[in-house]
């Protein structure tokens, strides 16, 4: 077998997604996604100028070999454009030879671990009580774990809260960054009210996430953890930016409360040393960002050691073919902790037709040979690219922070 095209199909049914498609001589096609959220189309030349002409002639079972060529052979080794183009290629390759074996991808990664992947669903509200109905929702419809995320008082707007009441939170909000406005004393007298009215209108068997997006210093983040341990979080997430891996010691040697990382990782150096120290407890880089399954399947087989878990990555910017293929990746994986899903708009998933299935708070992949994702490409192509840009974030004295 032999690839006879490469070509990026960009849509935006609602988002911009990146689409890369592999088609060989055999009449197998594979796709893999390649959606990074605001910098959409510096993935698209990447793939389309330095790695499709590359790719043609190659046989598509030599998913190792194209993945060094494409690591190693750029010379320029790392960072998100370049691994999510590479993670594009080989959730493609995974996909095509799935087919070619007639086999769903969890049995060619190495069989089913679980009957089922537990998923947390995303509850958001301008103030506590808009959230505890949104977490009333999830729980009706199922969900077994839910993240949540609240307005704070005397603060516009926040990171994970959607502009106005019942409209769905999308983070790329506007065609140039908009600003929001940040607080952590605020936010940080706030949070644990939270999850103190969570845990009092649900009980004790719900599973409580939250996502702090990189806001916080290491102290400030100890604090946090250690003020919200009687609320038993399944995790807090992002509680500090991660650039400096040894910060998390600091976070670790204060707080119980378990921590998970990794949104924005793209390879498995940006992680080695909050594994090897055991400073988290879960890992979230995820297929697309970080090299696709074959590099994926390094940082969790190092995680599994140290007794960290996945908690991939899930949010609506990674397209239902980054789903479909986590969700493989997910049901064999010995190391398995929960999954993010944010659902998709109906004009997505009429996009991508999928085999994955929502059941009762959990997702199965199906029984369809690959990652059982494809793409209507008629439909694509009525939703041209619309630039769209994630916000940026201002303490109240105009300094720029994290967003
Ligand atoms: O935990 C999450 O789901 C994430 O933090 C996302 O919502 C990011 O903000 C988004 O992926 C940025 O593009
Ligand atoms: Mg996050």
């Amino acid at each position: 077998m032999k690839i006879v095209d490469a070509r990026v199909i960009v849509t935006c049914p609602g988002r911009n997604l990146v689409t890369l498609k592999i088609e060989t001589d055999d009449g197998i096609h594979g796709i893999g996604d390649a959606t990074l959220n605001g910098r959409e189309l510096a993935v698209v030349a990447y793939l389309e100028e330095h790695v499709a002409p590359a790719l043609i002639g190659r046989d598509p079972s030599c998913i190792e070999d194209i993945w060094q060529f494409f690591y190693r052979g750029a010379y320029w080794r790392r960072g998100p454009v370049t691994m999510s183009a590479i993670g594009a290629v080989d959730m493609a390759l995974w996909d095509i030879m799935g087919k070619a074996a007639g086999l769903p991808l969890y049995k060619l990664l190495g069989g089913k671990s679980r009957d089922r992947v537990m998923v947390y669903g995303h509850a958001t509200g301008h103030d506590i009580e808009g959230c505890l109905e949104e977490v009333a929702r999830h729980v009706e419809q199922g969900y077994r774990a839910v993240r949540v995320q609240c307005g704070i008082p005397g603060i516009a707007s926040t990171y994970g809260v959607a502009k106005r009441a019942g409209e769905r939170y999308e983070p790329a909000d506007s065609s140039l960054p908009s600003e929001n406005v940040w607080s952590t004393s605020k936010y940080l007298n706030h949070a644990p009210k939270l999850f103190q009215a969570v845990r009092e209108r649900f009980g004790d068997d719900l599973h409580v996430l939250h996502d702090v997006h990189h806001r916080l210093t290491p102290i400030e983040a100890a604090r946090l953890g250690k003020e919200v341990e009687p609320y038993h979080l399944f995790w807090l997430e992002d509680c500090v930016p991660a650039e400096n891996q040894g910060a998390f010691r600091l976070i670790r040697q204060h707080t119980t409360t378990p921590l998970a990382v990794g949104e924005v990782f793209n390879s498995i150096h940006d992680c080695r040393e909050l594994i090897e120290s055991q400073s988290i407890d879960y890992i979230r880089a995820t297929l697309t960002h970080a090299g696709g399954i074959t590099h994926v399947r390094r940082i969790a087989a190092l995680a599994e050691l140290y007794h960290v878990r996945t908690g991939f990555h899930g949010p609506t910017d990674l397209s239902p073919v980054c789903m479909g293929a986590a969700l493989h990746f997910d049901t064999w994986v010995p190391n398995f902790g929960i999954q993010e899903h944010m659902p998709h708009s109906e004009e997505i998933e009429e996009v991508f037709p999928h085999a994955y299935r929502f059941e009762d708070g959990h997702f199965t992949p199906g029984e369809a040979p690959g990652h059982g994702v494809d793409i209507d490409e008629g439909l694509a192509a009525k939703y041209p690219y619309r630039r769209a840009s994630l916000p940026v974030n201002r303490l109240e004295d105009g300094t720029l922070w994290h967003w």
